[in-house]
């Protein structure tokens, strides 16, 4: 299997001088289309640095992210966005969904974006939300659906442009434990039907347990 991601040395500080704080402190890993990756680690190790700059929503002090065999961060800005709205899609612990807009509306943003005809966004987001088991939810706002169904519309506009990598940081962290169960295997399935590769942070062990490989950080490092 060749490799989705690729990546050397990575280094990551915030400030300068006195307060400067080094939160990534030579980061190597190699990630393989299709694989499932834990990430796990005390808080404050860097999971969520590493997972923002494998993402391109922050860039490394150093070293170096192919993606597909393309150093990433040698795009420019508006390539490097083009670049993440169609090759990674993200889950967050808290669901960032625009509170005025339907799941529909919602879950087709990216596509929107992307330059997408409303007419041909809704049938594939609608596809999502159905696939996510949403489809009696189009019509709903965030504020009239459950935490698990907030999560569900968030994983189906995370997919709606059919990315490469999914990166999910603490997609249940917020969810009870039967949602959270129900969220898991939905990301499963997901994985198993779309050949995605899928890195996940997480505090939950049964969780970790159902990804192919855990990484586990500590203090900036791979350990
Ligand atoms: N923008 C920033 N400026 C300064 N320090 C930061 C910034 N972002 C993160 N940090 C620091 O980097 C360290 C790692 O943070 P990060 O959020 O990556 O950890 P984490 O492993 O995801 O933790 P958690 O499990 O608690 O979410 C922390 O000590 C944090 O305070």
């Amino acid at each position: 299997m060749s490799n989705l991601l690729e990546v050397s040395d990575l280094y990551k500080s915030y400030g300068s001088g006195a307060g400067k704080v080094e939160v990534l402190k030579g980061i190597s890993l190699n990630v393989t289309a299709g694989e499932t990756i834990a990430l796990v680690g005390a808080s404050g190790a860097g999971k969520s640095t590493l997972m923002h700059v494998l993402g391109t929503i922050d860039t490394p002090t150093s070293g170096v992210v192919k993606f597909d065999g393309e150093e990433i961060f040698k795009l420019g800005g508006a390539a490097l966005a083009s670049f993440r709205n169609l090759s990674i899609g993200f889950v967050f612990q808290f669901h960032h969904l625009l509170p005025e807009f339907t799941a529909l509306e919602n879950a087709m943003m990216p596509l929107l974006i992307g330059g997408t005809k409303r007419s041909e966004a809704e049938p594939i987001a609608a596809g999502l939300l159905r696939d996510v088991g949403l489809s009696h939810r189009l019509t709903h706002k965030p504020g009239e659906l459950s935490g698990g169904e907030q999560q569900r519309v968030a994983i189906a506009r995370a997919l709606v442009r059919s990315p490469k990598l999914l990166l999910a940081d603490e997609p249940t962290g917020n969810l009870d434990m039967k949602t959270s169960d129900e969220v898991h295997d939905l990301l499963m399935d997901i994985h198993v039907k779309r050949g995605l590769t899928l890195i996940i942070v997480t505090h939950n062990e049964k969780l970790a347990a159902k990804m192919a490989r855990t990484i586990r950080m500590v203090d900036g490092r791979i350990s």
